[in-house]
């Protein structure tokens, strides 16, 4: 579903503010596939998914999607076939919008839909329901009234009204307490399963990187020196990933919140 043959990214080259972001990195994804990204500060998670979503193009190397070679394909025309979740709830929604007309968007793939119909309305609801978070009751009310927690649920509803050929989530979760985390979790879990929907998720959670999906990528320094799966994956403990990390990387990983979390 997505094929990255040796992408590079450096920033600023032939300046004192060069940094190498991403060197000769290569990932594929077969369809269906969940996997979660854990890596050092700095290590180039996000600078992969601007890579994949077209925000620049790369220096090297080339990205196909579903057989499709987008290397240069324009950011705009990605957007409509791979969702993203940043970590600040407040993106990827219209705030002064209401729930219905943010949910019309989302079902017009960004066009607009000038009339919503009754059958559009009564698929928003139950959509709304599933999420359990009183949301189908709220249709008319403005986004920007939401807490964080619902604000990020229908986010990813948004995303994956019309499933995406890729789901990229950049720690969907972290700015959310640990239940609303764990509740928003539950339903992307749902969502990618229900919908088998080729994902990357960045998180700083360990346990999350072992629990979620079926597989999981450590990154640093512009490299993936750790991809996990299968039997390998399912027996490891979060002291073999850190392990792993530094017979990979040569050192202990640096990244604080990764440590400190639960
Ligand atoms: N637009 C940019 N211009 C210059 N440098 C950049 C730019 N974007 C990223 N970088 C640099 O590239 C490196 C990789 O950054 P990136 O944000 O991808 O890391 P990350 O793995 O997501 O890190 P973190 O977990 O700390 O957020 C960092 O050194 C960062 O400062």
């Amino acid at each position: 579903m997505l094929k990255i043959e040796n992408i590079s990214k450096t920033f600023n080259p032939g300046t004192i503010n060069e940094k190498v972001a991403l060197q000769d990195l290569s990932l594929h994804l077969a369809p269906g596939d969940f996997v979660t990204i854990i890596g050092s500060n700095g290590a180039g998670k996000s600078t992969l998914f601007n890579a994949i979503c077209g925000s620049f193009f790369t220096d090297s190397g080339s990205i196909y999607l579903d057989g499709r070679n987008i290397t240069f394909l324009p950011e705009y025309q990605r957007s409509r076939q791979i969702g993203r979740l940043f970590q600040d709830p407040m993106r990827g929604s219209a705030p002064h919008m209401t729930i219905e007309e943010n949910l019309s968007l989302a079902a017009a793939s960004g066009g607009w839909l000038s009339h919503v119909t009754r059958a559009e309305k009564a698929a928003f609801r139950e959509k709304l329901a599933q999420l359990d978070m009183g949301l189908e009751d709220r249709m008319k009310q403005p986004v920007g009234l939401l807490s964080g927690g619902q604000r990020q649920a229908l986010t990813l509803m948004m995303a994956t009204f019309k499933p995406p050929k890729l789901l990229l989530l950049d720690e969907h979760t972290a700015a959310l307490d640990p239940a609303t985390a764990e509740k928003v979790l539950e339903i992307t879990r749902r969502t990618v399963a229900e919908n088998r929907i080729t994902t990357l998720m960045v998180t700083h959670n360990m346990h999350q990187a072992l629990e979620l999906g079926n597989r999981t990528l450590m990154m640093d320094s512009g490299h993936i020196i750790l991809d996990v799966s299968g039997a390998e994956r399912s027996g490891m403990t979060v002291d073999d990933l850190l392990a792993k990390f530094k017979s990979g990387a040569g050192k202990a990983l640096d990244n604080d919140r990764i440590l400190l979390s639960e």
